[in-house]
């Protein structure tokens, strides 16, 4: 059985209702192993992996076992409140699947559905992988050894997109996403009362400092026509006004389209937090912590075959994209096995990540289309 339109509508709004963050994924595990546990199971193996128990991997056996290609959807939500007021919000307080990993899920389960009922040519391994935000999940799973005796020949992604129209597909034959780095610094001082600065070391000025001369990684250091990002999303110095603060923590994130500028920015958000802690006499904790999430680059034979497909099939609507500052953990996957990431238009006036981000779910059956469409081709050129 393929899984129908409103069999998909129904399994979104579920997955949804029920967003959990990275590796505490279990009910979205049991959902959907659920899900899978109901579709004909003639072609279909099944494997949990112990090592990180919230991942799924499904086989679909083809006829002929020679080759195999990847299919990963990411399954982890974020510590978002949702506001997007829709009847089917959030029912786990303080998180949401701002990232639409919801789509990504219910996508992924059309595309098997249909695999499930129209055998393939050759294998296919569905990756349902926690952790994208955060403790690179793709990494880990890699990682475990659980994807060995099922490696793919070639591996796919995609990302969903509100600023495409719902159903667009988009790609690029080349670095999709950036890669990312976080960065966690703790400035540690000495507290005081706030009539007596002297006797104080003020870690809300060290911390100001360290954001000021930050902004000029990117503007000083990278080349422009390149270009880079260095955000720090969150800042916590001090208790209250008139208590000089001894401790300040800030959270980050760097972005480069190449392991060379991310690194070079690396170094010096490196140097400034040695600086500022020199400069203002003070302690500096850092971790810059990269993981899994390598730049997303597109392998460009697969990438061309995928493009040429996508721009030709009938009922596809393919707009080529330019290089996204955002990150994935793909970009590890990707770097171990050639593949090709791409985008699905999702049509909202909110950015991904945004508390009011609410899909277009028109996406969904497009999406499914043009990927079951896709792959069903690949199986007619994979070398
Ligand atoms: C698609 C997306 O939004 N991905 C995340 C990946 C986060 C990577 C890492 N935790 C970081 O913050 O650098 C993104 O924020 O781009």
């Amino acid at each position: 059985m393929t899984l129908s339109k409103d069999n998909l509508l129904s399994i979104y709004r579920h997955l949804h209702q029920y967003p959990e963050l990275g590796l505490e994924e279990y009910q979205t595990h049991e959902y959907l192993s659920e899900v899978v546990a109901k579709m004909p199971q003639e072609f279909l193996t099944v494997k949990n992996v112990e090592k990180l128990p919230t991942a799924l991997l499904v086989k679909v056996n083809g006829h002929d076992h020679s080759k195999r290609i990847g299919y990963r959807t990411d399954i982890d939500a974020l510590p978002v409140t949702e506001e997007t007021g829709l009847p089917y919000k959030s029912k786990n307080e303080g998180k949401m699947h701002a990232c639409g990993h919801d789509i990504h899920m219910t996508v992924a389960l059309g595309v098997l559905s249909y695999f499930a009922t129209h055998q393939p040519d050759y294998d296919l391994v569905f990756i349902f992988q926690p952790s994208e935000e955060n403790h690179s999940g793709g990494m880990q799973l890699y990682q475990s050894g659980a994807l060995d005796e099922w490696m793919p020949d070639e591996i796919y992604a995609f990302h969903d997109n509100p600023q495409l129209p719902a159903g667009t597909i988009g790609c690029l034959n080349g670095t999709l996403f950036a890669g990312t780095c976080e960065i966690h610094a703790d400035f540690y001082g000495k507290s005081g009362h706030a009539a007596y600065p002297h006797n104080a070391n003020d870690m809300v000025v060290a911390a100001s400092a360290f954001v000021m001369q930050i902004q000029t990684v990117v503007s000083r250091s990278v080349d422009p026509i390149q270009g880079g990002v260095v955000t720090l999303g969150h800042l916590n110095a001090g208790e209250t006004g008139n208590v000089i603060a001894g401790h300040a923590h800030i959270d980050g994130t760097i972005r480069a389209l190449t392991q060379e500028n991310n690194a070079l920015m690396q170094k010096r958000v490196r140097s400034i937090a040695e600086g500022v802690a020199l400069t203002y006499g003070c302690q500096v904790d850092l971790n810059l912590h990269q993981g899994g999430y390598l730049p997303v680059e597109n392998n460009q034979e697969i990438t061309a075959d995928f493009i040429d497909y996508m721009s030709h099939a009938e009922g596809v609507n393919f707009i080529e994209t330019k290089p996204a500052m955002t990150g994935e953990d793909f970009g590890y996957l990707i770097s171990k096995i050639p593949g090709t990431m791409f985008w699905l238009g999702v049509d909202s006036p909110y950015s991904l990540h945004s508390e009011r981000m609410a899909p277009n779910t028109d996406a969904i059956e497009p999406g499914v289309e043009a990927i079951t469409g896709y792959l069903t081709h690949r199986f007619t050129t994979i070398k």
